[in-house]
C-alpha cells in the first residue's frame, strides 16, 4: 500500500524484480493499492493520476485490472487497487492471504502528539502509542522522523505488519497494514480495535482483501463501537478473490457534523448483501479494468 508522502513507491518493482529473477523467483501475483491522496497535486510520476499508476505496473506486468472503489457521496475516500496474475498461481492458504488495509485520517490531538519528537517520549512512540500492542509478537523496527512522523515495520515468520504516521494537525494521517496473520485466531474485529485505539481516528477505511468471498464473514462483522458505517463496497477481483471497502466516521464526529444526508447511513453488512443480491459482488462506483 501507498501511504502520505511523495515516496516513488512504483520505483521500487525493477529493483524487486531483479533480486526476485537472482534468486530464481516467477512472479505469482501482484497487487498495489492505496487510498485517496490528501494532496494528490504533489505526487510525482507515477503517482500523478490513478490511470497513470495503472500503466506504468501494465510496463511490468500482463493482464493487470485497475479497481477505482468507493461512495460517489465521499469522493476523497476512495480505495484504488490494481491485481494482475503471473505465469503460476500460488498455493494458497486462504485465512494467511487475508490483507488487512486501514487509513485513518483526522487523528485524536492527544494520541498525534505521541509522534512528535518533543512531546517528552524520545525514543518511545512505538510504545507510548500503544503499537507495540496491536500484535505484541511482532518484531518491530521503527523509525521516528523528525521533528515529528513515525514509520514501522515488523516482522513474524512470513507474516508482516506496517503502520505510517503524519500526526500534523489538519491533515494528520495514519496508515496499517497487516498480511499473514491467522485470522483466525487474532480476529480482525479485535485487531481493528487494537489499531484503533493507537489514533482514535475521525474517519477511517478498511480494506479487507481475501482469496475467496466467503472467508469474509467468518473474519469481519463490519461493526465498529463507535463508529458509523458509511458505505461498503464488495468487489470480485480479476483471477480470484475479492476487496470488501468500507468506510466509518466517528459517531460523535459525524453527529457534530450533521446534515440529513449524512444521517442517510446504511450498515455495511446490508450493503454488501444488497450488492450480492444483485449480482453476486458489485462495486457501488468503480471503473474497473480497461486502463
Ligand atoms: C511517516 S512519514 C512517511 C513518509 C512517506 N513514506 C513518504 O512518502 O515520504 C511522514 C511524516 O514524517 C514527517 N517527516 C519528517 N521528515 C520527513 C522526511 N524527511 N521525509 C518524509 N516525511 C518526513 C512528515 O512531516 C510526516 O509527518
Amino acid at each position: 500500500m501507498k501511504t502520505c508522502g511523495t515516496t516513488k513507491l512504483l520505483h521500487s518493482i525493477p529493483q524487486i524484480l531483479k533480486l526476485a529473477d537472482s534468486l530464481s523467483l516467477a512472479v505469482q501475483s501482484v497487487r498495489y493499492s492505496r487510498g485517496t491522496f490528501i494532496f494528490e497535486n504533489s505526487q510525482p510520476a507515477p503517482h500523478r493520476s490513478f490511470a497513470e499508476e495503472i500503466a506504468y505496473l501494465n510496463s511490468f506486468f500482463k493482464n493487470g485490472s485497475g479497481y477505482l472503489l468507493g461512495d460517489p457521496k465521499f469522493p476523497n475516500r476512495n480505495w484504488h487497487i490494481y491485481v494482475a496474475v503471473g505465469d503460476s498461481q500460488p498455493a494458497v492458504n486462504p485465512t494467511a492471504a487475508v490483507n488487512l488495509e486501514m487509513c485513518m485520517t483526522g487523528l485524536d490531538r492527544e494520541k498525534a502528539a505521541v509522534f512528535f519528537k518533543n512531546s517528552g517520549c524520545d525514543g518511545e512512540m512505538t510504545k507510548k502509542s500503544g503499537i507495540n500492542q496491536i500484535i505484541p509478537s511482532h518484531e518491530i523496527c521503527d523509525f521516528e522522523f523528525d521533528p515529528c512522523g513515525y514509520s514501522m515495520n515488523a516482522i513474524e515468520g512470513a507474516a508482516y505488519s506496517t503502520v505510517h504516521v503524519t500526526p500534523e494537525d489538519g491533515f494528520s494521517y495514519a496508515s496499517y497494514e497487516a498480511m499473514g496473520l491467522d485470522m483466525g485466531s487474532i480476529g480482525l474485529n479485535p485487531l481493528v480495535k487494537r489499531v484503533l485505539k493507537c489514533f482514535e481516528p475521525g474517519q477511517f477505511s478498511v480494506a479487507v482483501t481475501c482469496p475467496g468471498g466467503g472467508l469474509l464473514e467468518d473474519v469481519w462483522s463490519g461493526d465498529v463501537e463507535g463508529y458509523m458505517c458509511e458505505s461498503g463496497v464488495l468487489q470480485p477481483l480479476a483471477g480470484g478473490g475479492c476487496v470488501v471497502y468500507w468506510c466509518f466516521t466517528a459517531k460523535e464526529r459525524a453527529e457534530m457534523l450533521c446534515t440529513p444526508a449524512k444521517l442517510v447511513m446504511q450498515c455495511c453488512k446490508e450493503v454488501a448483501e444488497e450488492e450480492a443480491e444483485v449480482g453476486g459482488g458489485v462495486a457501488a462506483f468503480s471503473c474497473v479494468g480497461s486502463f
